[in-house]
């Protein structure tokens, strides 16, 4: 299903199976009802996607400086995963986790992203000056989950992301969108990159990602999974954790 580019990317759009929000949630829950995966096995091989996919993009030779916003669940639990990984690929990196959920999994992903030397920062310069600290930032801030319109507390941090003049990765959904009807506003976030993490979702559709690159990661589908919801999706190039989706 699709058509393999000479680059060796996957086009794709009119055939790929693209997940509903409820969809999205359901199949999340069987993987871990059914299947018996732990979050924290799929979080890190989720974190691990999005951090190889931005590496690809934006690679800490030219962007080795990144801030990473994430929110208060899984997609920011994705996001301190990618963290971790992005150290270990030679960037600089700060985290900026304005709302935290009191859970052990979280916890621990925070201190290990502090003992690999992640900075933790507590606020934000204004949006404008975010460029004369960092070269690339990555949207871990809502998911799958969300429900607009984004609640005044996390409003700042979803700010930074759209008025921070940097590009943009954003982890499954770009945050503040509908997670199937897309945008929405002009106001909206226009990131220059979406990691779809298992399956895309519908607002990944590309008459509303534009021309931001597309790129597939959380290679752990069981072919249980991919049959049921009749999921058709590019196959990974060798081990690679990333597809880029978009030519
Ligand atoms: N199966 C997979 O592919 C996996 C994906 N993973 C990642 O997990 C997210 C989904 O994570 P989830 O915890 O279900 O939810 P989110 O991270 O999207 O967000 C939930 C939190 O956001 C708050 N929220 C929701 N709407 C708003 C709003 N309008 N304003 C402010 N805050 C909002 C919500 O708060 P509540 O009070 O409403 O509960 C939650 O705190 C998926 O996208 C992937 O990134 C897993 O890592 C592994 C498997
Ligand atoms: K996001």
């Amino acid at each position: 299903s699709g058509v393999m580019a000479s680059s060796g990317q996957f086009c794709s759009s009119a055939r790929m199976k693209y997940l509903s929000q409820s969809e999205a949630a359901a199949l999340d829950q069987e993987l871990f009802t059914d299947y018996k995966f732990s979050v924290d096995q799929l979080m890190e091989l989720a974190g691990l996607s999005v951090a190889t996919a931005v590496a690809k993009a934006y690679p800490p030779s030219t962007h080795g400086s990144a801030l990473i916003v994430c929110g208060p669940g899984n997609n920011g639990g994705d996001g301190l995963v990618a963290a971790r990984h992005m150290v270990l690929f030679g960037y600089s990196v700060a985290v900026y986790y304005p709302k935290r959920t009191p859970k052990p999994l979280y916890e621990n992903l925070l201190e290990q992203c502090k003992r690999f030397g992640v900075r933790v920062v507590d606020n934000l310069p204004q949006p404008n000056d975010l460029k004369n600290e960092y070269k690339v930032l990555v949207d871990a801030l809502f998911g799958f989950s969300f429900k607009p319109p984004v609640r005044e507390e996390l409003r700042p941090a979803l700010d930074a992301l759209i008025d921070g003049a940097l590009p943009v990765c954003s982890v499954d959904i770009p945050s503040g969108w509908d997670v199937e009807k897309g945008p929405g506003s002009e106001r909206a976030l226009k990131p220059a990159m979406l990691i779809s993490l298992s399956a895309p979702k519908l607002c990944a559709k590309p008459e509303m990602l534009d021309n931001a690159k597309h790129f597939l990661g959380g290679r752990f589908l069981p072919p249980g999974i991919v049959s049921k919801y009749n999921l058709t999706l590019p196959s990974y190039p060798d081990q690679d954790q990333v597809v880029q989706l978009s030519c």
